[in-house]
């Protein structure tokens, strides 16, 4: 784990970690660190217990061991209207915009806790430069947005609360090559631009190595593997079975036989 970082710099910290669906543990001693200011992404395949941790974060689910620490705050199975008034918004996966509400009143409604009329307009100008198709449709339902619209409108909506962390649950679910590439740019501007700290989960491993500074590996719900994002991806298991870089020498008939090793 990337410990050797000072505290205060360390905007999300999971101890151990472990929830369950009844019987089935799907997330095991989850240890991670976000720092301030960073991308950092959770990879792993269906199932391997991604969006279970955004959960847990966000005090959807209680965790049954562990802990979760926001700014220095035990936020562990708090309820989730207060987490999301101390500063962090998840982005679930499959957007769950508001499909009967316009776009401005889906972005308002993420301003909810904020009483700063003139700070909610300017952030409302803020995503319209970012996604200039939510200004143009900003009277419509929601709900006649495409995917890719609403997977804007859901960050946006996000962004209007202003906030310290943004948790995001698989951007690129259902979206072609083209806009994924589109919304991955614009999430990095918004971390370079307003110094938002995200914790993004991706089956897309190749989008979320270059859009994050660190990163973690998943499978079946613990961490087998962690580093910064530039040495991940020249690891040989990353190489080989998350970007699809068949190993030199390895026959296609023979790959299946190749194991993890996580070195
Ligand atoms: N509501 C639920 N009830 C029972 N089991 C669940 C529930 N949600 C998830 N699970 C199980 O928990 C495990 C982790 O699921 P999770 O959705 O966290 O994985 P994931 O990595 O986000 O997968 P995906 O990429 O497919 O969304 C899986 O075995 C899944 O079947």
């Amino acid at each position: 784990m990337n410990t050797a970082v000072n505290d205060d710099n360390i905007v999300l910290k999971l101890l151990n970690v472990e929830s369950a669906y009844g019987p089935i543990k799907a997330i095991r001693g989850v240890s991670l660190q976000v720092k301030k200011g960073e991308i950092a992404t959770v990879l792993g395949s269906n199932g391997a217990g991604k969006t279970t941790i955004l959960k847990t974060i966000s005090g959807i689910i209680d965790p049954r061991k562990g802990s979760v620490e926001f700014k220095g705050q035990n936020i562990t199975a708090m309820d989730p209207a207060l987490i999301v008034q101390s500063g962090l918004m998840h982005v679930p996966e499959g957007r769950e915009v508001f499909p009967l509400l316009s776009i401005r009143d889906n972005l308002l409604m993420g301003a909810f806790t904020r009483n700063d009329r003139d700070g909610v307009a300017r952030d409302m100008e803020v995503v319209f430069n970012y996604f200039p198709i939510l200004r143009e449709r900003a009277a419509q339902d929601a709900g006649l947005l495409s995917g890719g619209q609403q997977q804007m409108l859901a960050i946006s909506r996000a962004l209007m609360a202003n906030p310290d962390l943004i948790l995001l649950d698989e951007p690129s679910l259902g979206l072609s090559p083209k806009l994924t590439k589109e919304i991955f740019e614009i999430v990095v501007r918004i971390n370079r631009e307003r110094g938002t700290t995200i914790l993004l989960v991706e089956q897309n491993a190749n989008m979320a190595l270059n859009a994050s500074d660190y990163g973690y590996v998943l499978e079946n719900g613990r961490i087998v593997m962690e580093d910064t994002c530039a040495r991940l991806r020249e690891k040989d298991d990353i190489k080989e079975f998350y970007l699809g870089m068949k190993e030199e020498g390895v026959r296609a008939d023979r790959r299946w036989k190749k194991k993890k090793t996580w070195r």
